[in-house]
C-alpha cells in the first residue's frame, strides 16, 4: 500500500513540475518581450533606428554558446531567438507608431546599463528552462499552444507573432535527438 501511494505520489509530482517548467519558460520568453516597450522609447526618444544588427548578432551567438552549454541543437535555437529579435522588432515598429500621436511620458530603462544585460541574461534562463522542458518530455511536439497564448500578453504582440514563435520552439531538439 505504501509503495502503491508513493508511486502515485511521484506520478503527481513529476506532473507537476512539467507543468511548472512550461510556465516558467513561457514566463520567461513573456519577460523578454516585456522589455521592448523601454527598448522602444528609449530609442525613439534619442532618434536611434529600431534595428541593430551588430546586436543582433551579439544576442544570436551568446544563444549558440547557450544551446553548446545544454546541448541542444544550435540552428534551432539560433531560428528560435531570430524569431525572438524579429517580434521585439514588431512590437517597437507597432508601439513606436503609436507613439507619434500618443508621446510616451515613461522614463525607460537604460537600454546599455540595464537592458541589454537582462535580455542576455533572460536569453540564457530561456535556454537553460528549454533544456529543463525537454528532459522531462523529451521534445516539444507535444507542448500547448493555449497555455502559450495565454501566457504572452505583452502589449502589441500578435497572433502571427505567438504563432511564429511556437512554430519555431516546438522545432527546438537535444543534439541526441537530431538523427531522429
Ligand atoms: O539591443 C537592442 O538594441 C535591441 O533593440 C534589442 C534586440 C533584441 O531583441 O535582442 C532587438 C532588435 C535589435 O535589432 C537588436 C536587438
Amino acid at each position: 500500500m505504501k509503495y502503491i501511494a508513493y508511486f502515485l505520489f511521484s506520478i503527481v509530482s513529476a506532473a507537476a513540475n512539467s507543468d511548472e517548467v512550461s510556465s516558467e519558460l513561457f514566463s520567461l520568453i513573456n519577460a523578454r518581450l516585456s522589455y521592448m516597450e523601454d527598448v522602444a522609447i528609449y530609442k525613439s526618444k534619442r532618434h536611434r533606428p529600431v534595428e541593430d544588427l551588430e546586436r543582433e548578432r551579439i544576442t544570436v551567438d551568446n544563444s549558440k554558446r547557450s544551446a553548446k552549454r545544454n546541448e541542444l541543437n544550435p540552428a534551432y535555437i539560433e531560428a528560435f531567438f531570430k524569431a525572438q529579435i524579429d517580434v521585439a522588432k514588431a512590437i517597437r515598429f507597432r508601439s513606436r507608431a503609436d507613439m507619434l500621436t500618443h508621446p510616451s511620458s515613461k522614463f525607460p530603462r537604460d537600454l546599455i546599463t540595464d537592458v541589454r544585460p537582462c535580455l542576455i541574461h533572460l536569453g540564457d534562463q530561456i535556454t537553460d528552462k528549454m533544456r529543463a522542458y525537454l528532459d522531462v518530455h523529451g521534445s516539444f511536439e507535444s507542448a500547448s499552444f493555449e497555455e502559450f497564448n495565454t501566457a504572452i500578453n505583452v502589449q502589441y504582440v500578435t497572433a502571427s507573432d505567438k504563432q511564429l514563435l511556437f512554430r519555431s520552439l516546438r522545432k527546438v531538439k537535444s543534439l541526441q535527438r537530431e538523427g531522429e
